[in-house]
């Protein structure tokens, strides 16, 4: 296992524990939640945040003489960090902070690996030196003698107790009072406190320096999105194997129909397996660039367009991290209505994969609160755009602004379904989508600043404007690289079907979406007809080539680990081994009676 701190090896190391982590989670996800953070997350933000004086954790982590846990969450604050209150206060004359929960409400809690295990927490607490605060910082915080697991003296630990699911994680609380650590375990990269009690930072705002230790938690994002794209792939796959078997009806006295053939149910499922493939795809190249990004933040040579290429980003993650979440939750609940009753049974595995999915959107980072911080990137961008013409988008996701007059006024001029169904149909229209939600948005903010304060503002102007607007970029960046990717790296006989599933997806989107594109004029009923008419035939087109496509995405049967999804085809055999599995016998007290 590589746990060398070398910075030449950065990405490589990232990519390695990504990899280890990606796979771990489709097969035991609580195994792979209590490794992330008990070693991969710390590690990450002791490099990035820590110095030398950290590094030897590291290698304490790596020979299993620690695990840790990150403590964030506070019981009356998660998404607002800002206004957590767990106290840091430097004494001066112990060289030593001095760590304060002040009541109930600021109690550490949700911390995975804390409840039971774990032996120190990276913990985010307000630091206060020569009586000011200097807002949020990271501490590392020994709470647990590694050889007893017994927690040190100083601190009240809980469990939470059991959840929804991911019970295999012992999610914990903890309160401090009056608990001491030396000075040198605040991670010191961007600030520190001197042996005399000065704060000295190279961030001028608070704000910023919260900003790059919450940053580090992109790589989580960047997992959880992966483990998204993997689970919606198994929720398709089952759900399409058992459509291709089950059938149901027939016409008069013709041979049942497999339910696959059933336009509704194709319609419910195959823009799922559309997103899975883009999803996919998408997640892949995406974690390319930020590795790349992680990798040159790390050199010490200066790169142009580095700050607003994380920047970017950032933004990019914050709209898809929701968006791969939440398709993979609604599919999931699709999928298994997909495989009707049958789908309820536990060994059909939705279950499981609905409650493994479902924190996802909430932990790291809420997705209705991360959809606000694309949507302000973009209204930067738009300033920029206003005022010099401009945008500060290195990866090139919205760089069509400078246009934005001419895209606005375009229309849609097609008179058939084959007018929508192109890339170039799909791609414009996410533009001028974009373009006139951030303008709107824009607009929207800029009345009400005249009568409200900037926060009530933007708090009044995320419905049908800016949320909808940082969801349609998402989704229109997980097309740009997707089609990127396709036509850089795949070869041409897999693109047709490549080339179906891109736009069947990005069409499904559109769908969601209409109403902007009617509101705003760019097209009328017929715009509506058509889109329609081309999802249902691509769903037709879909059909035949169906079950290999998630043949293709699927990972093997024990991964996916559901009696409905086998690949070798006996549904109805491997459903009575699994019902014949359970306890058959009549009781002897009935056998008696029958
Ligand atoms: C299984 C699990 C594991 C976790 N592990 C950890 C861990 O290891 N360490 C840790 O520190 N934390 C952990 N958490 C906590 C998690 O990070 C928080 O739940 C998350 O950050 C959201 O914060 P919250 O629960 O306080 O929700 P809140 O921030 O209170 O949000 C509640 C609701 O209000 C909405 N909302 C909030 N602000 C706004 C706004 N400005 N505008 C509109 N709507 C808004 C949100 O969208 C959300 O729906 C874990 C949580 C879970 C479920």
């Amino acid at each position: 296992m590589p746990i060398s701190t070398n910075k030449a090896f950065v990405k490589d190391r990232a990519r390695c524990l990504m990899s280890i982590n990606e796979a771990l989670a489709v097969v035991c996800p609580a195994v792979s939640v209590k490794q992330a953070i008990g070693v991969y997350l710390f590690q990450n933000t002791l490099t990035t945040l820590g110095t030398e004086r950290h590094q030897h954790i590291i290698e304490e982590l790596w020979n299993q003489q620690a695990l840790s846990a990150l403590a964030l969450t506070e019981v009356a604050h998660g998404s607002d960090a800002k206004n957590m209150r767990t106290t840091a206060t430097y004494d001066q004359e112990t060289e030593e902070f001095v760590i304060n929960t002040p009541d109930f409400q600021a109690a550490k809690c949700w911390v995975g690996n804390l409840g039971k295990t774990c032996t120190m927490v990276l913990l985010f607490a307000q630091l206060y030196t020569g009586g000011q605060c200097f807002g949020l910082h990271a501490f590392v915080v020994p709470v647990r003698d590694p050889k007893t697991l017994l927690p040190y003296p100083g601190l009240i630990i809980g469990d939470i107790g059991e959840k929804i699911g991911l019970n295999g994680i012992d999610n914990g609380f903890v309160m401090f009072q009056n608990y001491r650590i030396p000075r040198q375990n605040l991670l010191n990269r961007v600030a520190d406190v001197t042996k005399d009690g000065d704060y000295e930072s190279s961030f001028t705002e608070p704000g910023k320096l919260l900003g790059a230790a919450l940053e580090n938690l992109s790589a989580g994002r960047v997992g959880i999105m992966q483990e998204g794209s993997n689970n919606l792939i198994n929720a398709v796959t089952i759900a399409v194997r058992y459509a291709a078997l089950r059938t149901q009806f027939g016409s008069d006295n013709g041979p049942e129909v497999p339910i696959i053939e059933y336009q509704l149910h194709q319609w419910r499922l195959f823009p799922y397996v559309s997103a899975a493939a883009v999803l996919k795809i998408f997640t892949t190249s995406l974690t390319d660039d930020y590795l790349n990004a992680v990798e040159m933040s790390n050199t010490d040579t200066a790169i142009d367009n580095l700050r607003e290429m994380i920047s970017e980003i950032h933004a990019i993650i914050s709209a898809t991290k929701p968006l791969i979440t939440w398709t993979c939750l609604h599919a999931i609940q699709e999928c298994r209505e997909a495989c009707g009753g049958h789908g309820y049974l536990k060994a059909a595995r939705f279950g499981d994969l609905r409650s493994t999915v479902d924190p996802c959107v909430s932990y790291e980072g809420d997705n209705n609160v991360l959809l606000q911080q694309t949507s302000n990137w973009l209204l930067r961008q738009w300033s920029s755009v206003i005022n010099h013409n401009t945008t500060h988008s290195p990866l090139k996701t919205c760089s069509f602004l400078t246009n934005c007059n001419e895209i606005l006024s375009k229309r849609f001029a097609g008179s058939s379904v084959r007018h929508v169904k192109t890339v170039a149909f799909v791609t414009q229209t996410y533009e001028w989508l974009i373009t006139y939600l951030l303008k709107n948005t824009h607009q929207k903010q800029s009345e009400l600043l005249t009568t409200q304060c900037k926060f009530t503002a933007r708090n009044n102007s995320q419905v049908y404007k800016a949320a909808p607007l940082s969801k349609a970029y998402g989704e229109y960046v997980a097309l740009k690289y997707y089609w990127n990717h396709i036509n850089e790296h795949v070869e041409a006989d897999l693109r047709s079907i490549l080339g179906t599933l891109g736009l069947l997806y990005g069409l499904s989107c559109l769908d969601k979406h209409l109403v902007y594109l009617l509101q705003g004029n760019y097209g009328n009923g017929s715009l509506v007809n058509y889109i329609q008419d081309a999802i249902l035939e691509l769903c037709n087109e879909m059909k035949k080539c169906a079950v290999s496509v998630t043949d293709a995405l699927a990972p093997p049967d024990f991964v996916i680990n559901s009696v409905l999804g086998k690949a070798d085809g006996k549904l109805y055999e491997n459903l009575r081994n699994e019902l014949f599995r359970g306890d058959t016998c009549v009781p002897e007290i009935l056998a008696s009676k029958l």
